[in-house]
Formats: C-alpha cells, structure tokens, sequence
C-alpha cells in the first residue's frame, strides 16, 4: 500500500507540474531497495523565479547529426548556458566553445544522475543511440546502448521529475507493417536491433508515462537530411552523401535501389517538430508517441532532382544488402495526421525546396567565405 500511495502522489504532483518539468518526483529505482535512491525532496540549489523560467536542457548523444544543431535551437530559446551537450565522444572546437559540453555515458547511472542532480536538468533529450546499419554491425553495444541505456534514462528522468524527449524513427516499423502509408498504431514487428530497440523505447517510456506520470514525448523521426553534420551510420544516409559527392566529384554510388522509396525530411523541420512538441501543453497531447513526415522519395528521383541543379552529376548503384534489406522493410509513407492535427504540426520542406538548401549550403564558394570570415 505504501507503494501504491507514493506512486498515486507521484502522479498527482506531475500533473500539477508546471510547462517547464521542473517537478521533483520519488526515484522510481527506489520503490524496490535500491541503493540509488535519493529523497524526492534532494534539492542543492535554490532557484531564483528567472532560472526557473526556462527549462535546463540535457542533451545526450549530442555530438551525433541531430544534436548539436538542436542545442544551437535551444539555446537560442532558453539562453546558452541552459542548454547542456554531451557525449562520449571529443567536441571539436567550434562546439565546445559554443556552450556548455559535459562527457557522459549513458551507460553509467551514477555518473548521468550526478549531471542531472548538478545541474539542475528539467528537460532531458536523449538522442544517444546506434543507428540502423551500425547497430546491425554490432548487436551487443546497440543492444546495450539502445535499451540498458534507455532504462538508465527512464529511471532517472521519473526519479527527477524531467520532461523526456526520446526519438523513435521510420524503424520502429517493419515488414508486416503497412507500409503506404504507415499510421502511428499498428503492427510494429521490425527485423533489426535498432528497430527493436526503439519499439522498446515507445512502449516503455508510454508505460512510465502511464504507471508513473512521466512526462516521455516521442517523436518518429523519418530519415534526416542535414548539411552542416554526417549521419552517423544508418539507411538513409546515401540521402546525405548524394550532396556531398555531387559538389565535390560529380559522381555518386548509391548503396540502395533506385526505386527505394522511404520517408524523408530536413533538419531544421526536425528540430523544429522536436521543440514544438516539447513545448506542446499536455492538453493536446493524445498520445505519446506521433509520425512525423515531410516528403517521401527515391533515390532516383532524388538523383533527377540535384541533377536539375548539376546536370553533370552521374549516379550509379551498388546495392548493399543489408541496408536494402533493412529499407525494404520501412515505410514508404509515412502518416503524420495525429501530429498535424493535435499539436499543429506541419513541415516547410519538400523536395525541391531541400535540393535548393542544401546545395545552396554546400557552395563551395559560400563555405570558402564562411571559412575565411
Ligand atoms: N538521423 C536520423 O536520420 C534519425 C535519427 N533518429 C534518432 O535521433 C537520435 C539522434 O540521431 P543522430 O544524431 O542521427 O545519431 P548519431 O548516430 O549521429 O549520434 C548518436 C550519438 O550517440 C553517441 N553515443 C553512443 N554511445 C553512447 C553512450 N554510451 N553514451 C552517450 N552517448 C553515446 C555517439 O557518440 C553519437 O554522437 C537517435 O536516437 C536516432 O535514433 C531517428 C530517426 C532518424
Ligand atoms: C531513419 C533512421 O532512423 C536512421 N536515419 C537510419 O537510417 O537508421
């Protein structure tokens, strides 16, 4: 009974909490006898009413595509210092001279509580993961990043009262999913660590958000385009490469057929969907977990979009088949209704619309001025 009371004041306190997530709730490792318990009232610091104003962001993972021009977003919004990067990986300079960076492995629990306890974290987005191609290379360390990880998280986002942002992605799907368009609830049997890893993700950080009032908000990402940072070892990476290859060779091989078609979008949409839905009030929320979408391509058409641009380019195919196989089993089409419709969600982005950005970024002659300003 004396769990079931502290879990049922646990709720409550959530649900009063205010936008910021700045509630203190009972460590859920603690319910059982875990030595890593600390009191739900742990409080280091007081809090002038302007810190409070703005949530304290940790982002992990945060040296990967996605992270780093996330925290520029942020801090942008909530002033640089509220904004915390870490990884396990060096900075260069350029973004550990931008804010604050701190080393963490989300594999250590000691070490992550003590960051977020230090620093007084509100709003914990955890983007460390390996991705698909990667993960499949090496299933233990997927395995152990991707769900021991993600437990260490969970538990120290409800021990802490934090809002949790924690991407899923088109991945979460698989063969027996239906593919065009896939909705945000249906069959989700998907044949790679990654995949599996992130059905996990959904399903335990709704059950948290359920059982004991955490505040989890997730996102399925479709496959990112960004110009500025390398995709980090997935399937849709040839949709980053293809700029990359087309300025400065001419000549670029693609590792997927060219009619595999797979849910796409830019950055800045991402990034974007990721804030509005952190700052998204609780009310609007149906669910937990929502499709975003933006465009859906082929490598082929993609290829006859840049060459609208670069005419020369010359595109050839070596299958992988792993990555094939992986893409065959993604949706085409992705349905983001539920987004669009609950919390206003909608892209700016389309194909021609990306193909102009990013090489309108890639210029050589604009990166040569910027590298010499
Ligand atoms: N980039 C994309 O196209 C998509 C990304 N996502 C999700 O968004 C999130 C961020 O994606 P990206 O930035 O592209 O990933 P990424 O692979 O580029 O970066 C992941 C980062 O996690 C870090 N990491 C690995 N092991 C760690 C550990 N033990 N502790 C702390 N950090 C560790 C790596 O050093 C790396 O910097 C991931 O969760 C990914 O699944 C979802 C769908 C699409
Ligand atoms: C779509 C993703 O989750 C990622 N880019 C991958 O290809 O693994």
């Amino acid at each position: 009974m004396p769990v079931v009371r502290t879990l049922t004041r646990t709720v409550k306190q959530v649900l009063k909490s205010p936008v910021c997530g700045c509630q203190t709730v009972t460590s859920v490792r603690s319910i059982g006898v875990s030595p890593r318990q600390v009191t739900s009232d742990a409080s280091f610091h007081s809090v002038s009413f302007s810190e409070a104003d703005h949530p304290r962001v940790l982002i992990t993972g945060g040296l990967g595509q996605l992270g780093v021009g996330l925290a520029k977003l942020l801090r942008k919004r909530f002033g640089k210092n509220n904004v915390i990067l870490s990884d396990i990986r060096k900075p260069p300079d350029n973004v550990f001279y931008s804010g604050p960076f701190i080393y963490s492995d989300i594999l250590d629990y000691k070490n992550l509580r003590e960051i977020v306890v230090n620093n007084r974290i509100t709003w914990l987005i955890h983007y460390s993961a390996l991705l698909s191609a990667v993960g499949e290379a090496n299933v233990p360390l997927a395995r152990a990043v991707n769900i021991t990880g993600l437990h260490n998280i969970l538990d120290i986002a409800a021990e802490h009262g934090l809002r949790l942002f924690v991407p899923s992605t088109i991945g979460a799907f698989g063969p027996t999913s239906p593919r065009n368009p896939t909705p945000d609830l249906c069959i989700q049997r998907p044949r790679t660590i990654y995949g599996v890893s992130k059905v996990h993700a959904e399903l335990m950080g709704e059950y948290y958000h359920y059982r004991y009032g955490l505040d989890f908000r997730c996102l399925r990402y479709p496959g990112i385009i960004s110009a500025d940072s390398q995709p980090g070892g997935g399937t849709t990476d040839y949709a980053v490469q293809i700029f990359h290859d087309a300025i400065k060779t001419g000549r670029f091989v693609c590792n997927l057929k060219p009619d595999t078609r797979l849910p796409m979008m830019y950055i800045d949409d991402c990034l974007r969907a990721t804030v509005e839905v952190l700052e998204a009030p609780t009310e609007s929320l149906t669910m937990r977990t929502y499709n975003i979408n933006a465009m859906s391509f082929s490598p082929e058409e993609l290829a006859q979009e840049v060459q609208k641009h670069l005419p020369e380019l010359e595109v050839a195919y070596n299958v992988d088949a792993v990555r094939q196989a992986i893409a065959d089993s993604w949706p085409m089409n992705f349905d983001d209704n539920n987004a669009r419709k609950d919390w206003g969600w909608k892209h700016e982005y389309d194909l021609p619309e990306l193909v102009t950005t990013m090489l309108g970024y890639l210029n050589p002659e604009r990166l040569a001025a910027q590298a010499q300003a």
